[in-house]
């Protein structure tokens, strides 16, 4: 069990409420820096080829030492111990929570409920491996004797978004015999154009469904199912065309994949941490198995980091802290995570569920209703696309916005100077963001450029850049599979501490219940064309509105 604190109960809070009114709310971040050569000595750290820089935010020494005795307060080392452990700390749904045992390379087993469960983890992991090498030597074939040219993982949230996110991360290491298609959205667009790509004799469906009763999952994968018979005419042929990536062994074989060709895992594998469990499948038939073992390593590697460096050296909670620093204290209500490398394109949205999903509640872990602020807004898009759109707000809107910047430093394109230019865009908006422009500096410029005293009056407040925008730098070696693993990893467990510091329950999503149920009492009454008045006016009018508007002209 975690611990119930309420964490502006503890010294810790409200020493860091005092800190930030009296000391850190007037501080210039550049002042921070002009005053100590060592700032980004003491405040960077190393895990083998990562660097993860933390000088450039609006804290010092007694910042850290603050917000590592809240941690202590709210006993953040009992609680990694208990997550770890496989102690049920998703209190709600009376479950562990044990991503972190699909990635164990040690040998020390991972009990639930008495029982090790890595002898599981391992013999799917095997089953996965012979199937891929069964899938690319071509000795598993379709129906027709031809060779699976295409992967398309059906599946949503959780059960896409890691593995759409890893394909499209490691594009460089894609077999080349395989492409890979991800259909979610229930809109039948997303299944159709999918379809209109590949070919029925040479396409393996992959139905990544932890409960598989997702409606959206099922309603895709019973679509492609008959897109299917229609070529290859008998039930038969599904047993090599379609595989279940699921805990759910009754509705797999009710929908009639073969319980042979079901990849189990285990309800202490919560949906949004599920990459590294049977629905990373779609991920080691796209970039090979050696490869997604690569990226299991590196996160086993963060996951041993996360339990044995001191809290002062541990980055995830580092990272965690800060993220608190700002939303409790400062009041910023949204980060951004913007990666400097193309092929992350999707890490922002899928840390987007990754957070959102886990640390947006409003409840404690007593049910009561919290008094602070928990998971911010997170967002990003990759650099420096963003820089020509969004970029304007972060550095003089009036809302503060914490952003985390990823470059790997070998770029597996090296064309040109793009990869200098790249990124010498995030050094330069990392240090504008945090130094700004003063009124002088503007003036200075004008005056070069010929404007006479009264259009640098005018101009002057425009071009002001306040800076004291925090930053956190991740330079990483190169996005490998096992360096993207460690990424991630570091993402998840900053996560966790923020959610065992806020007391609440991040394993759990109680919030995404209300709007599907309420969709399944609709859908019967868009099947016809009566007049609906059962509900507000509002969702009337729009439902009548939409079966007029419905009807061919
Ligand atoms: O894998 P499943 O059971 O289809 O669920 C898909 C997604 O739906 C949710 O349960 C709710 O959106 C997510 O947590 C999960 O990743």
């Amino acid at each position: 069990m975690l611990p119930k604190i309420n964490p502006t109960n503890t010294q810790a809070w409200f020493l860091l409420k005092k800190h930030y009114e009296d000391e850190m709310s007037r501080k210039q971040m550049k002042d921070l820096f002009a005053s100590d050569a060592e700032r980004f000595a003491k405040f960077s750290l190393h895990l083998e080829d990562i660097l993860f820089d933390y000088s450039k935010n609006m804290l010092n020494q007694k910042t850290l030492q603050l917000l590592l005795q809240l941690a202590g307060d709210c006993e953040l080392k009992d609680a990694i111990h208990a997550m770890f452990a496989g102690i049920k700390i998703n209190e709600t749904e009376h479950r562990s929570v044990l991503h972190t045992a699909l990635r164990n390379f040690s040998d020390t087993p991972i009990l639930v409920d008495g029982k090790d469960v890595m002898p599981l983890v391992r013999k799917v992991l095997a089953h996965m491996k012979s199937f891929c090498d069964d899938v690319h030597t071509g000795k598993w074939k379709g129906y027709s004797g031809k060779k699976i040219r295409y992967i398309v993982n059906i599946g949503i949230g959780g059960s896409d978004l890691g593995p759409v996110m890893v394909t499209e991360a490691l594009k460089p290491y894609w077999h080349e015999d395989i492409e890979a298609f991800f259909v979610s959205n229930v809109d039948a667009t997303h299944i159709t154009e999918t379809l209109k790509k590949v070919t029925p004799e040479e396409t393996l469906f992959l139905v990544a469904s932890k409960t598989f009763t997702t409606q959206e999952t099922m309603t895709n994968a019973h679509t492609a199912r008959q897109w299917f018979l229609h070529t290859a005419k008998d039930e038969a042929h599904i047993a090599k065309h379609f595989v279940a990536l699921s805990t759910n062994e009754k509705e797999v074989t009710q929908f009639g994949i073969d319980k042979a060709n079901m990849f189990e895992f285990w309800d202490w594998v919560g949906g949004r941490y599920s990459l590294w469990s049977a629905i990373g499948l779609s991920i080691a038939l796209t970039i090979g198995y050696d490869n997604f073992e690569q990226l299991l390593k590196g996160a086993y590697s963060v996951d041993t980091h996360f339990r044995t460096a001191k809290l002062e050296k541990n980055i995830p909670v580092l990272m965690a802290l800060i993220g608190i620093w700002y939303t409790n204290f400062f009041g910023a209500q949204s980060e951004a995570i913007l990666p400097y490398d193309q092929y992350m394109h999707r890490f922002s949205a899928y840390f987007q569920q990754g957070n959102m999903e886990s640390n947006g509640k409003s409840v404690d872990r007593s049910g009561n209703p919290v008094n602070y602020a928990t998971g911010p807004v997170i967002w990003g898009e990759p650099g420096t696309n963003g820089q020509h759109a969004f970029y304007q707000l972060i550095h003089q809107g009036t809302l503060l916005i914490p952003c985390d910047f990823i470059a790997p430093a070998i770029s597996h394109n090296p064309v040109g100077d793009h990869h200098q230019k790249l990124l010498s865009n995030f050094f330069a908006q990392t240090e504008a963001l945090m130094n700004g422009k003063s009124e002088n500096e503007v003036k200075a410029e004008l005056v070069k450029t010929g404007k006479n005293e009264e259009e640098i009056k005018k101009l002057c407040p425009f071009k002001i850049f306040t800076g004291n925008k925090p930053t956190n730098s991740i330079l990483v070696k190169e996005i490998t599979p096992y360096s993207l693993g460690s990424l991630i990893a570091l993402y998840e467990h900053k996560i966790f501490v923020q959610g065992v510091i806020w007391n609440i329950f991040s394993f759990d999503q109680w919030g995404v219940e209300l709007g599907k149920q309420l969709a399944g009492n609709i859908l019967p009454e868009l099947l016809n064309n009566d007049e609906i008045s059962s509900h507000d006016s509002s969702t009337n009018g729009l439902i009548n509105a939409y079966k007029k508007l419905r009807t061919p002209l």
